[in-house]
């Protein structure tokens, strides 16, 4: 399959067009493929009904009817590829050798993310191991096909040795599927260290540092690379980074990636980005934003490979916001006033929160806390760029990167295998059958909603449900300018619990959990829950699940809201962001 240069990526130049054409051609792509498979199934259906007369008027048996070839529901242009991926993605694909689901041997699920799952394949025609991103449009809304075209027209604009590329497509006659075909890759960054994010907070595997610098040497090549062509990742993160036998780290997962032109400034969601790797701005609803964001989550993968585990663990934006905060310091007066973001009004503490990322990281080497300090600054112009990130001295002083080939060789390592190996020792340990399929089943699916970045709709679902019901009870907030744009589901105006009179998550006024001993979870498991339950109680387990378990709390409590009229939402949403910051009123 060759590589994708088209005329279509020229006009997708973000110098080129704007967001409204981008809009308009996502639109276009949905409708298509909407179209496509609406037609495939109804022609598929006519097909069978015609297929069915002509077999029961011969008298066959359903068996014969079953062997029957099935016609081909569409057109396919001269080369091969279905007129509705050439309608949808236009001319550049012509490019490629169309190829067939079949020519493809699944090997094993390797992956499974909110829109595809991804499977280790053989080639049968080279012999080559590949993974196969499938997607689906038959039973997913538009988002799918939103987010899978987007990630199609972003990996045809790249081509960098630290960036995962796209070899091909293949479509499936049988079923409405898409297959992205990219190289193999044995591990991912999140495995490697040696705790799936969201599944533990527990100790991890620590790299030396001549390892870390080779990590993040290639993470921010890569990440150099993305930004010089005008793309934002949005959701850098360690399952996104594979790493291959070789030690070569690739940006994968550029499903949440979009185009930007620092010279154009447009407004973008703020829903982006995995929680614990997202920055400060992002969560307190920043609509413009840039290269920042992916140098922020940087500066979380760097600190998180020199100490063994995440850094900030937050389950909830709100906790995440104090979070950053407690290690970060609040934003200086200067910045909330330049910065002017959404929820600023909401989150700014009274008493200004010191900065102690020095202090927290003491035991690192001494090259790297100046570039932690910039990547992890509150005010992203003071994060710098990949370039300027390279060039620091953490690169430029000894012990210098290692070789990716001299990078410690071990078993194939994914997230998955991560939750795998854990169930499967959990299992040995002897814990009750029912306690451990329950157990299982809630770890993959912290894993499957938790993995993918928390913007995503259906990681927020519950979410999005109790502040779409918290607008309709609101119409003044939902007036806002974030509800024009981006889209509600994404907008960034949901960043925060708002339902319950007590607030359904909160920190507690005298919240001493912060300390040199950042790294310490029994010290900061300082969230509270307040509500109905009554009172603060501790966290049950170390393990973050970010979004989820609150969201089906919040639920809980709007469900108890929205039957007494006299809890009225927005100011519940104040009541609970002031014990957030404690018993301070609320600007
Ligand atoms: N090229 C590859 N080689 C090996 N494994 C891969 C490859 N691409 C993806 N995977 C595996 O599949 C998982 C899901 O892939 P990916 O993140 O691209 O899908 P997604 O639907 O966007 O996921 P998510 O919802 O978690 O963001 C990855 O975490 C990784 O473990």
């Amino acid at each position: 399959m060759g590589c994708v240069q088209s005329k279509r990526a020229s006009r997708d130049d973000p110098s080129a067009a704007g967001e409204s054409d981008r809009q308009r051609e996502l639109e276009e792509l949905s409708n298509a493929l909407k179209n496509v498979v609406k037609g495939r199934k109804e022609g598929m259906e006519v097909a069978r009904g015609v297929e069915r007369e002509k077999v029961t008027r011969a008298g066959d048996s359903p068996a014969t009817e079953r062997r029957r070839p099935r016609p081909e529901p569409y057109l396919r242009s001269q080369r091969g590829w279905p007129s509705w991926l050439l309608d949808a993605l236009g001319d550049g694909i012509q490019d490629w050798t169309p190829r067939c689901a079949n020519s493809f041997e699944k090997l094993d699920k390797i992956g499974q993310g909110t829109y595809s799952n991804v499977y280790k394949a053989r080639d049968l025609i080279t012999g080559k191991i590949v993974a196969l991103k499938k997607v689906r449009f038959d039973n997913l809304g538009p988002e799918s096909v939103k987010f899978m075209g987007r990630e199609i027209l972003v990996l045809r604009k790249l081509n960098h040795p630290n960036v995962i590329k796209l070899e091909g497509l293949v479509t499936s006659r049988m079923s409405c599927s898409l297959y992205l075909v990219f190289e193999y890759m044995e591990h991912d960054l999140a495995g490697l260290v040696g705790h799936g994010s969201y599944l533990s907070t527990s100790q991890g595997r620590k790299f030396t540092e001549p390892q870390v610098k080779c990590f993040m040497k290639q993470l921010l090549s890569g990440l150099e690379h993305c930004h010089n062509q005008g793309v934002l990742h949005r959701d850098i993160k360690g399952s996104n980074l594979l790493i291959n036998n070789e030690g070569i780290l690739k940006i994968a997962d550029f499903g949440l990636a979009t185009f930007f032109d620092p010279d154009r400034r447009r407004p973008m969601t703020s829903r982006v980005v995995t929680l614990w790797y997202r920055p400060p701005e992002l969560l307190l609803g920043a609509t413009y934003y840039g290269v920042g964001v992916d140098l922020w989550s940087a500066g979380c993968i760097l600190a998180e490979l020199l100490g063994g585990k995440p850094i900030m663990p937050g389950r909830t934006e709100v906790e995440q916001v104090h979070k950053i905060f407690k290690l970060c310091g609040s934003p200086s007066e200067e910045y909330w006033k330049k910065s002017k973001l959404p929820h600023a009004t909401i989150f700014k503490p009274q008493q200004p929160y010191k900065r102690c990322v020095a202090e927290a990281f003491k035991d690192f080497p001494c090259s790297s806390l100046p570039l932690i300090e910039a990547l992890l600054s509150i005010d992203p112009d003071d994060r710098g760029t990949a370039t300027s990130a390279l060039n620091s001295e953490f690169f430029t002083t000894e012990p210098y990167a290692c070789e990716p080939s001299s990078l410690p060789k071990c078993p194939p390592t994914k997230e998955i295998d991560v939750i795998k190996l854990r169930d499967e020792a959990r299992r040995q340990r002897g814990v009750s059958g029912k306690a451990n399929v329950v157990d299982g089943n809630r770890r993959v699916r912290a894993r499957d909603r938790g993995g993918r970045a928390v913007p995503a709709p259906e990681a927020n679902a519950e979410l999005q449900a109790n502040l779409d019901k918290w607008r309709v009870m609101n119409p003044a907030n939902s007036e806002s300018k974030s509800e024009k744009f981006p889209p509600p589901h994404q907008d960034g105006a949901v960043g925060f619990p708002h339902t319950s009179r007590n607030g359904p998550v909160s920190f507690g006024a005298t919240d001493t959990s912060f300390s040199s001993s950042f790294f310490n979870l029994k010290h900061s498991t300082s969230v509270r829950h307040t509500g109905t339950a009554g009172g603060p109680s501790k966290r049950k387990s170390s393990r973050a699940e970010p979004q989820t378990a609150p969201s089906r709390r919040f639920l809980r409590l709007l469900k108890t809201s929205s039957t007494t009229p006299s809890m009225h939402p927005s100011s519940k949403g104040k009541e609970s962001v002031s014990e957030v910051f404690g018993s301070q009123k609320v600007k």
